[in-house]
């Protein structure tokens, strides 16, 4: 049984409840129950208000050992158990994380600094995976291959052994909740390791989950850079699975190595919109404001953070969009539930985006609108920065090529298809692009033609359930949210059974 939830208003300022949401556990499980860990401890923040908020254990190289035997020790029998038994876990780890959404999408907003209302959706989104992945445990299946001699030849998907899942701050409960899913369902055992920045929902995911898996099914070890680098070379850890930055995914797959182990990795974008001149005017505008997500300040590998808008619509465009802008988001407190754009993560984010818009001014793009950090008082002590474009950039500028993961967006005039899209694709990243066109054709072609594992058209932003998103060239390696997500956490045995 799970602790009710705690019951918290509809409307106004949560940041009087943030104390009672807090996990009382420290950052270390495995083998079904908490530990204390000898090694020290991370201080983690509000970063509306810079208020401490608690300090999480981290594991040290003893703690990764312990929680990878453990995991270990749990595969063999979570492998055996019958698919659908471990979907109706699933399934019921979905039910406890809606019936306690809004106290996770509280402290996600107290902890990493997203807009608590927004943080609601993606516990939603969390559940909604748990759900899905249940649905496919019955696809874990082979095939049979016909034989020339009669032979009977088969193949199976088999589970790879312990999963380590490890996750950045932009979204830590809904990466936490619904990442574990696809592995768990394929039969394997999972270590998660939450982000440094913002730990205590995956914490207090563990704490409502507590109890419902078998011991060494679901462990969870917090700590940093280290303790994700200990986990990727640990010999007895199957598969790593790492949505963060390209130079982690680059460091996993150095790791990787020594062991051969499996590696999935959500990696980075740097992702192009472009406005063809026949696209409806006030879609695509309200599309170019909600495809940067300055709702989370742009902290997405999928906003769409440059905009390439044709010459003959440009100036009425980008006037538009900046008055779009005004109207729907101004940098407020995470845990109000009015905010519609919260604070950056932490100083090392908000240091990181004022750089790149200094940046930006000092190469000679055009501010159209932001460019500093927020100016209300009642600001002062979070980590806020006004929603930021650039017009007149150009293709050599830093703002133009390196992700900002921060509320910057590049604007660039085009009138050339062919140069255009030779701009849009020259970038190592290729992870999402919006493209907006009332021609089928029109929107077709640009589809075929740029370089994205995800292309939406006349729409952003959007996941959709059952829809493969991942990476083309160094924005990642496999395919989540999918089927194809499930499969990546299988390994196929091929049986040729000689009959007669
Ligand atoms: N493609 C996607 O689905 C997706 C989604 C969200 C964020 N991201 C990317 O994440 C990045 C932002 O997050 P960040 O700056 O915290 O990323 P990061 O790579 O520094 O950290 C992400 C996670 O990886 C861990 N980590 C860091 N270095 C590691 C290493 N060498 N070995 C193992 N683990 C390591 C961190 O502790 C953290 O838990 C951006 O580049 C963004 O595009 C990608
Ligand atoms: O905001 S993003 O980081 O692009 C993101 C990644 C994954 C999902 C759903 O799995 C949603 C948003």
């Amino acid at each position: 049984m799970t602790a009710a939830p705690i019951v918290l208003p509809d409307s106004g300022d949560l940041s009087p409840y943030v104390q009672r949401v807090l996990p009382r556990s420290s950052g270390l499980f495995w083998d079904g129950r908490w530990h204390e860990g000898a090694d020290q401890a991370i201080a983690t923040f509000n970063p509306s208000t810079g208020e401490r908020l608690a300090d999480v254990t981290s594991a040290g190289s003893a703690e990764v050992d312990a929680a990878v035997a453990s995991a270990k020790a749990a595969f063999p029998a979570w492998a055996e158990t019958p698919p659908l038994q471990r979907a109706a876990l699933l399934r019921e780890a979905a039910r406890r994380v809606r019936l306690h959404s809004r106290e996770l999408a509280l402290l996600d907003a107290a902890n990493c600094g997203n807009p608590v209302r927004a943080m609601q959706m993606d516990a939603e989104i969390a559940a909604t995976q748990l759900d899905y992945f249940a649905g496919l445990v019955l696809e874990i299946k082979g095939e049979t291959i016909p034989t020339a001699n009669g032979a009977l030849n088969y193949t199976l998907r088999e589970p790879l052994g312990p999963v380590a899942r490890i996750f950045p701050f932009n979204h830590p409960f809904m990466f936490a909740a619904g990442k574990i899913a696809a592995p768990l369902a394929a039969g394997n055992t999972v270590i998660l390791k939450p982000p440094e920045q913002a730990p205590l929902s995956t914490i207090r995911l563990m704490e409502i989950l507590d109890g419902l898996f078998p011991p060494g099914v679901l462990n969870c070890i917090a700590g940093g850079r280290e303790t994700g680098a200990a986990l990727s070379a640990h010999p007895d850890v199957a598969a790593v699975a790492l949505i963060g930055s390209v130079g982690a995914g680059k460091a996993v797959l150095r790791s990787a190595a020594d062991t051969m182990k499996r590696t999935l990795l959500e990696l980075g974008g740097k992702n192009a919109m472009v406005i063809y001149p026949d696209a409806d005017l006030r879609s695509a505008v309200e599309g170019a404001v909600r495809g940067m997500n300055f709702t989370w300040c742009g902290q997405s590998c999928g906003s769409t953070s440059r905009l390439y808008v044709h010459r003959s619509l440009h100036d009425e465009f980008m006037q538009r969009m900046a008055e779009e802008l005004a109207r729907k988001h101004r940098p407020g407190i995470a845990t109000h539930l009015d905010t519609t754009m919260g604070a950056l993560a932490s100083r090392a984010q908000y240091d990181r985006a004022l750089h790149y818009i200094q940046a930006g001014i000092d190469e000679g793009a055009v501010l159209l609108t932001g460019g500093h950090a927020a100016r209300d008082a009642q600001l002062k002590d979070g980590l806020f920065i006004e929603p930021t474009i650039f017009t007149g950039v150009r293709p050599d500028m830093r703002i133009a090529r390196e992700e900002i993961f921060g509320p910057v967006l590049s604007v660039f005039s085009w009138d050339d298809e062919d140069r255009m899209l030779v701009e849009v694709n020259g970038t190592e990243l290729g992870l999402t692009a919006s493209v907006w066109t009332t021609s089928l054709n029109t929107g077709l072609r640009a589809a075929k033609r740029i370089q994205s594992g995800y292309v939406w058209v006349n729409e952003c932003s959007v996941h959709i359930p059952g829809a493969p998103f991942g990476g083309y060239k160094q924005s990642g390696v496999g395919r989540e949210e999918s089927k194809e997500e499930l499969l990546e956490f299988t390994q196929l045995k091929n049986v040729n059974v000689k009959l007669g």
